[in-house]
């Protein structure tokens, strides 16, 4: 039972939360890491006040149907930093195909799963988060962590063989979420006024697409275990699908659950779409609870610049009124990851 408590993060971490849950084991600090005493976690029957964002409307013949929904996707952004898409055109029957390869990769022997098994200090494979800063909590979660785009940096070793259908479901969904990302892109400047394609600009050519399929197993102790500590994303944006609730976004102080609507994406801010919007758009800080009863799973794709492009403000968002906020940087996911374990933000290292 003490075991957790004397091992190091990086023994521990060489065994599964889901083996563990097998074992019967109940969880040990560093995985306890819950301390709720001072949020306040808002019902999620009332969590249905994260907005909605009609897609198809972003581009409709009728301007003024256009211009309403540009209207809310600014306010959602900047008042939430982030929202729920709907009229996407990806079909329900696919997500739901997504949702399930991503559990039967899962819910497989761990024999079968450590054949993509990544070390403990790695970050691409199957496995946990690399190993935090001493005094971090663990996450009550297991992942599968692939580069997606640019395409050359593949690395086939950590691309699963089962189940069979897993890489043409993960790789097809990956390339319909990028063709995303042009109209997310392209409407975020819009409803700002600035020119349509200066996001899409700077994210460049070689932007980045990273899947993420991740597995909370169920928790004898939700109230005293997360399935992902609180952060904020380092990428530009991150696009959620999930298949049971867990996930909750802060906002002024309070926990909001995402509702599960199962046509749905959460377009959730990272930290560099904060950067080039110069604060107009926040990235909001979100975690995973874990529950008792069932194994929850959810897909994040992190949408990055290409990390050997200098990324900013775009020059039409900074004013008289609205000074510059944000200097230039490069390479930020990576500066976000060296805080991220150490549960620090990294914000603070772009501001001007
Ligand atoms: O599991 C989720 O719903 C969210 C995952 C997440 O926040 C992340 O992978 O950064
Ligand atoms: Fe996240």
């Amino acid at each position: 039972m003490a075991e957790a408590s004397i091992l190091p993060a990086n023994v521990l971490l060489s065994k599964r939360v889901q083996e563990r849950v097998l074992n019967g084991e109940e969880p040990q600090p560093p995985y306890v890491c819950r301390d709720d005493s001072t949020d306040e976690n808002v019902p999620v029957s009332q969590s249905s006040s994260i907005p909605f964002i009609d897609l198809s409307l972003l581009s409709s013949l009728e301007p003024s149907t256009a211009e309403q929904e540009l209207q809310k996707l600014r306010s959602a952004l900047s008042s939430w930093g982030c929202f729920q898409a709907i009229g996407h055109g990806i079909p329900k029957s696919f997500l739901d195909q997504v949702r399930q390869v991503a559990r039967e990769f899962f819910e497989q022997p761990m024999e079968e799963k450590g054949k993509c098994a990544k070390g403990v200090e790695e970050m691409e494979g199957y496995g946990a988060d690399p190993v935090p800063a001493e005094g971090q909590s663990l996450d009550w979660s297991d992942r599968i962590f692939l580069e997606v785009y640019p395409e050359d940096k593949r690395n086939p070793i950590f691309w699963p063989q089962n189940p069979k259908s897993f890489s043409g479901v993960v790789e097809d969904y990956t390339t319909k979420v990028q063709k995303l990302t042009e109209t997310i892109s392209k409407s975020m400047a819009k409803s700002l006024d600035v020119q349509e394609t200066c996001f899409l600009d700077q994210f460049g050519e070689r932007a980045a697409l990273q899947a993420r399929l991740n597995y909370y197993s169920p928790c004898p102790r939700p109230d005293l275990v997360l399935g992902l500590k609180p952060h904020a994303d380092g990428s530009g944006y991150t696009i959620v699908l999930q298949d049971d609730v867990g996930l909750q976004i802060q906002k002024d102080g309070q926990w909001f659950t995402l509702p599960i609507v199962p046509e749905s994406l959460l377009v959730l801010m990272g930290d560099q779409m904060e950067i080039m919007s110069n604060g107009m758009f926040r990235s909001p800080v979100h975690r995973v609870l874990t529950n008792s009863e069932r194994a929850r799973v959810s897909v994040a794709i992190f949408y990055a610049p290409d990390p050997e492009k200098e990324i900013g403000p775009e020059e039409g968002l900074i004013n008289e009124e609205r000074p510059r906020i944000f200097k230039k940087v490069k390479d930020y996911a990576n500066i976000h990851w060296g805080y991220y374990q150490q549960g620090q933000r990294a914000l603070h290292v772009a501001k001007a």
